[in-house]
């Protein structure tokens, strides 16, 4: 007997807001959600028929009521959680309008970070390669 092929990974799509500063923008997932309490990229799943460039700016007027321009991509890969698997859909994006504020329902709060200060923070584990093609060590 075969057993059924593993669900294709789920694709991911996140944006690394960067400040004039440098600084980078990053949230800390609500605690009931799944990683609770970790902290991520803002951005979300892809919708069906939707590019991820839309999807990203979707999601970040979504979840932080911003509008965004959205940058080069950087290098996209698959990353498994015990119970599912994603696919990582980072850009490298600038606000274009607006403040970010967390939606209570997506996040518990932000950061903007330099690349040494988010070395120091509880990521979710699909993050490390993102920080590590933005910021090489
Ligand atoms: N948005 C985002 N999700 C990430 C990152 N890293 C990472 O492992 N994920 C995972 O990717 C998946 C995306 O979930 P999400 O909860 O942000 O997406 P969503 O808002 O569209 O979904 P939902 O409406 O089902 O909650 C989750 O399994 C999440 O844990 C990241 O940097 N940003």
């Amino acid at each position: 007997m075969s057993s059924a092929p593993p669900p294709p990974a789920i694709p991911v799509v996140c944006a690394l807001i960067v400040a004039a500063s440098g600084h980078v923008l990053v949230a800390q997932r609500p605690a009931h959600k799944h990683l609770g309490l970790k902290w991520e990229f803002p951005g979300g799943k892809v919708e069906p028929g939707e590019s991820p460039a839309a999807a990203i700016a979707r999601e970040i007027q979504e979840e932080l009521g911003a509008t965004i321009l959205v940058g080069r991509a950087l290098p996209t890969f698959t990353h498994d959680y015990a119970s599912h698997q994603i696919e990582m859909i980072p850009f490298v994006c600038q606000l274009a309008a607006g403040s970010p504020a967390p939606h209570p329902r997506e996040h518990a709060a932000l950061r903007w970070v330099t690349s040494s200060e988010i070395r120091l923070l509880d990521l979710a584990a699909a993050d490390w390669p993102v920080v590590n093609a933005y910021w090489p060590a």
